[in-house]
């Protein structure tokens, strides 16, 4: 390290899932006071070393930098008040019949994401969002998978996570053109259990998502930068 670099105490956690499901050896950092001082020998125990950090981080940013960290994506969480205005007036859950389907739509659809080349294999991407939405059908990561259909087409999809006895979080959400009614379907799963607030994050470069999210009462919470070494 130079005399004037920035210190970055962070302990580095394996991330187990990931590691199974791309076949990597990766980290994530998790910042604490009582945490050493990161060092690169620290770092080469890891193929990967994930850091997710809030913009105004700035000193870390400088510090992570200087550790060899690359910027790779930034994050927009958004939050809305579920409140009792009615949309839809029932939602379909989908069942194990329109995995394949929906399989098929995630693996193309999330265009963007920080399971991007270089970092990760150009098929990681599809193939990580179509195994998330398969799980939120199973109910093995994401709670439920609502869907939206046209006859026997399914026009779009939200996946949806309970947090605590107030709040729920979007998992995917897709449909092309069929952004708002997938909000309104979201919103209707909170009121059905009591929830007060309805969560989302999405990329920086998704401004068509960012839109949606913001049109349909959504406010910015926070922001963030993912940095990979
Ligand atoms: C929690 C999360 O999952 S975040 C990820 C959100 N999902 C995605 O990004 C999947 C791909 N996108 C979509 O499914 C939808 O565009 C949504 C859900 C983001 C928004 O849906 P809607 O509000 O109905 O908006 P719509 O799909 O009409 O898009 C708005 C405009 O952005 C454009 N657009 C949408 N996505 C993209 C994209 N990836 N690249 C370029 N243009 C895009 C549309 O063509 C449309 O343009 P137009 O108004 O000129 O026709
Ligand atoms: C399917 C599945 C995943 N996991 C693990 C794997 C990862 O460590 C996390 C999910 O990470 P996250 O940071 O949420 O991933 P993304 O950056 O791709 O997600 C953002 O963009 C998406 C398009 C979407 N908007 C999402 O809401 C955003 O957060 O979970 C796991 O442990 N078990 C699983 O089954």
């Amino acid at each position: 390290m130079t005399s004037n670099s920035v210190p970055v105490h962070a302990r580095i956690e394996s991330l187990d899932w990931e590691n199974q499901f791309f076949a990597v050896n990766s980290g994530i950092l998790r910042f604490e006071d009582d945490a050493p001082l990161l060092t690169p020998p620290l770092l080469a125990a890891f193929t990967r070393v994930q850091a997710k950090i809030a913009t105004q981080q700035t000193l870390l940013l400088d510090g992570l930098q200087q550790l060899g960290f690359k910027l790779v994506e930034g994050e927009v969480d958004l939050a809305l008040k579920v409140g009792t205005q009615h949309a839809p007036s029932s939602l379909q859950l989908a069942t194990d019949a329109d995995i394949p389907v929906l399989r098929d739509l995630a693996a193309k659809i999330f265009t963007q994401s920080r399971f991007r080349a270089p970092w990760y294999q150009p098929a990681d991407s599809g193939n990580f969002y179509a195994q998330w939405v398969e799980n939120a059908v199973l109910g093995t990561f994401d709670h439920e998978c609502l869907i939206l259909k046209n006859g026997d087409v399914i026009q779009g999809f939200v996946s949806m996570r309970q947090l605590n006895e107030r709040e729920a979080r979007i998992g995917l959400l897709a449909g092309r053109g069929v952004g708002a009614e997938l909000m309104d379907t979201a919103r209707l799963w909170c009121q059905q259990r009591g929830l007060q607030t309805l969560r989302v994050a999405t990329q920086t470069s998704n401004t068509a998502a960012l839109r949606r999210y913001i049109q349909s009462g959504a406010n910015i919470e926070s922001t963030a930068f993912w940095l990979y070494r």
